[in-house]
């Protein structure tokens, strides 16, 4: 992505995030100086992806030591913002992490909390491009050294993350040497993520792409027209099920249906050493207003509910390759993130 537009960015008093919830019509940005601010920049998906979620929640931090000493916190006051920003969204595990790694610094004050965020965002750029090597080298030899066509689910690029992009830091790689014939972006519903989102990064970078229904993802998977699904991740347990958004698991169905590779693409950050399995993800429900609103206008009818979860969970079984930023593990072939990091 052209870099004139940055995910997040440190403003020395406060967090800017480029919001995402006016993206592709409009580029405009969110100043969080105090929790409320971010808090609800979170919520409503200003900021979002497991990575990016990360760096705010560091960030988080800063802006939250710096609202104490302004507003004359005690400290209990404090770490109760602070708790508020980790618990902001349950499911990616790198927003609670994000948190938990810069607190220990904030007994220096804001700026020694800044400076660790950074040193976060700086290592997730660069472990975005690790990620996009060694996943374009492991599709390119399982797969077949031509210009391949991927699909992709939701956004996992350099909006998801502090830039570059997991998902789609291996596709901008598989561009880079002239490797892709054509990415199928499924558009991502309710909130299109897709459509809006990883369409605008790849025609900003020159990537070819068309955006299809959701639903048009495992008929374009079985009807051959894929050579390699890439998606992201929110939080992978132990024995490699992955946690994504709401819809992966069935191109993960469709990819093992037609025996081609699903691959997931995420740092050491979003793998949860504690899980066990997949089963004790904590998946999010949303507001019901995503699904039966469409274009400020009701779609079912008023007394009809609505059942909102913003993320499944791929069984390890079908998870065909997981991308670090040290390397790739054949999960479904039993090279599971908890063997490795044992
Ligand atoms: C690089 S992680 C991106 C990951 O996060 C997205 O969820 P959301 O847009 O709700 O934050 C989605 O699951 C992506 O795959």
């Amino acid at each position: 992505m052209r870099n004139d537009v940055r995910t997040l960015e440190w403003t020395g008093d406060g967090l800017r995030l480029l919001d995402q919830t006016v993206l592709p019509g409009r580029v405009e940005y969110v100043v969080a100086r105090d929790v409320d601010t971010l808090v609800d920049a979170i919520r409503r998906l200003v900021v979002r992806g497991a990575p990016a979620l990360g760096v705010a929640g560091a960030f988080g931090v800063a802006v939250a030591v710096l609202q104490a000493a302004r507003e004359g916190w005690d400290d209990a006051a404090l770490d109760a913002a602070v708790a508020r920003v980790r618990e902001a969204r349950p499911t990616a595990v790198n927003l609670a992490a994000g948190v938990d790694r810069v607190l220990p610094f904030a007994v220096e004050g804001a700026g020694a909390v800044a400076a660790e965020a950074q040193a976060l965002l700086d290592e997730d750029v660069r472990g975005n491009r690790a990620i996009g090597a060694f996943g374009a080298d492991w599709i390119l030899k399982r797969v077949g050294d031509r210009p391949l066509r991927v699909l992709t689910h939701c956004n996992a690029g350099a909006l998801a993350t502090a830039g570059w992009g997991t998902a789609l830091g291996v596709v901008r790689e598989l561009h880079e040497r002239g490797r892709v014939e054509i990415v199928y972006v499924d558009e991502t519903r309710p909130l299109l993520q897709g459509a809006r989102l990883t369409a605008w990064e790849l025609d900003r970078a020159g990537i070819p792409c068309v955006v299809q229904a959701d639903a048009a993802a495992p008929s374009t998977i079985l009807r051959g027209l894929a050579d390699v699904a890439v998606i992201g991740a929110d939080r992978i347990a132990a024995n490699g099920d992955a946690a994504n958004k709401i819809g992966s698991v069935g191109v993960a169905l469709a990819c093992h249906a037609a025996g081609i590779p699903f691959v997931v693409a995420a740092p050491w950050s979003t793998v949860d050493p504690a899980l066990a399995d997949g089963d004790g993800v904590p998946i999010e429900e949303r507001p019901a207003g995503e699904i039966v609103t469409w274009g400020g206008t009701r779609t079912a009818p008023d007394g009809v509910a609505a059942f909102n979860p913003a993320f499944d969970v791929t069984p390890a079984r079908l998870v065909t390759a997981l991308v670090t930023e040290t390397g790739v593990l054949e999960v479904s072939a039993g090279a599971t993130p908890g063997r490795l990091r044992a």
